[in-house]
């Protein structure tokens, strides 16, 4: 077996072997909770730039197969896991992860203790790292050193999609959306089309004029890679959209571009949200939901009260359990709303999914002229009935 190793930018050093593709690479290293889904992580563009080490200790069981790819490839920078299944037992497998891994040339590094890395991270924050199945500690410390910081970092456009393509409705299609790909999951227009939406991808560096040009009944913004400071060119496509009044959601990257359209800040978290059971209060409906979380940076808003913006007034709609990080955002004098975590889930769970339902709200609060906000009042019933 080829040894491998990890080396943190502060210089600690765990060794391991070898899993995936052999070779260097470097990227912010970050810890994921969950313990199912490594497939869809490993192809969730938000992931983009970071090694990822998953806290489950036993990873690829399952395999991998052809259906629970997040996009059109594996984005992560590298991939750390403790132990690798040996073989997968799964009748949807149609190949083993590390080949997989090694077929997307994704270096990683297995049989380190993920504990001992995890606890490091989490004490000292997430920063950045090599693995190497070829250099030695002192000259991957070198390459950690010189390579790129998340913070800064304008990843969309090297994730998104160049061309703009279709995605249709199932069935009926009763409202058309614009998606502003930062780096979108294929679960997303999944749930819209189920609920009659047609999605018209655009690139990450579409303008207000592009988005708005087929006259969609909502403009969608997407999850994505990369430090939100960075995305100057979303901020101004947003802002225009907010000017048009046009029903708009956003998840993840796309709540913190909101935020920043709403002249909002944001900030890098100590060690962030990786993983599938992040307990959420969702203040319009009073009720806490377990969602699927994979963020580095948040919104800065205060949370007792709204923020006067140029659009009027925000409130922070969503609150994270755990540390009090603002999920959510719903403009009060505007149609636009957004959400730190993913109601797409893929990986985890489907709590959160009749967010989409509360866009399609929005959208049809809009064609009927109604005096419409952010978050129309939560009408969706879940299967006890209760309102969400
Ligand atoms: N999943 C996402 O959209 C992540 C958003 C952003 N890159 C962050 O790390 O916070």
């Amino acid at each position: 077996m080829t040894g491998a190793i990890l080396v943190l930018e502060d210089g600690r050093t765990f060794r391991g072997d070898a899993y995936g593709a052999t070779g260097t690479t470097v990227g912010e290293a970050v810890f994921a909770t969950g313990m199912t889904g490594y497939q869809e992580t490993l192809t969730d563009p938000s992931y983009a730039g970071q090694i990822v080490a998953m806290t489950a200790p036993h990873i690829g069981n399952t395999g991998v197969n052809d259906e629970d790819d997040e996009s059109r490839r594996m984005w992560v920078a590298g991939f750390v896991v403790r132990d690798p299944a040996r073989r997968p037992a799964n009748w949807r497998a149609t190949g083993t992860l590390d080949e997989e891994l090694r077929a997307h040339g994704v270096v990683g590094v297995s049989g380190i203790d993920t504990r001992a890395l995890t606890r490091h991270l989490r004490d000292r924050g997430a920063m950045r790292a090599g693995i190497s199945s070829e250099l030695d500690a002192d000259a991957l410390l070198v390459r950690v050193t010189a390579a790129e910081r998340m913070t800064g970092a304008d990843l969309a456009p090297t994730v998104s999609t160049q061309q703009p393509y279709v995605v249709p409705a199932v069935g009926e299609k009763r409202f058309t959306i614009a998606a502003l790909d930062l780096g979108i999951k294929t679960a997303t227009p999944r749930h819209l089309a189920a609920l009659g939406v047609e999605t018209h991808v655009l690139p990450s560096t579409a303008t207000a004029e592009e988005l708005l040009a087929a006259g969609p009944d909502g403009v969608f913004l997407s999850n994505g890679p990369g430090d939100p400071a960075a995305a100057d060119y979303a901020v101004a496509a947003v802002q225009g959209v907010l000017d048009a009044r046009r029903p708009l959601f956003g998840i993840c990257f796309g709540n913190q571009i909101l935020g920043r359209a709403l002249g909002l800040g944001t900030y890098k978290l100590r060690f962030g949200h990786r993983g599938l059971n992040q307990p959420v209060l969702d203040r319009v409906s009073g009720t806490v939901r377990v969602t699927s979380h994979n963020h580095g940076f948040a919104v800065d808003a205060p949370l007792d009260r709204p923020t006067d913006t140029p659009y009027g007034q925000v409130e922070v709609s969503h609150v994270g359990l755990n540390d009090d990080v603002v999920e959510g955002l719903r403009c009060l004098e505007a149609p636009a709303f957004s959400v730190q975590f993913h109601p797409e889930s893929a990986a985890g769970p489907h709590d959160a999914a009749p967010l989409f339902q509360r866009f399609v709200d929005l959208m049809e609060s809009a064609r009927r002229g109604d005096a419409h906000a952010g978050g129309p009042a939560p009408q969706v019933q879940d299967s006890t009935g209760e309102k969400i």
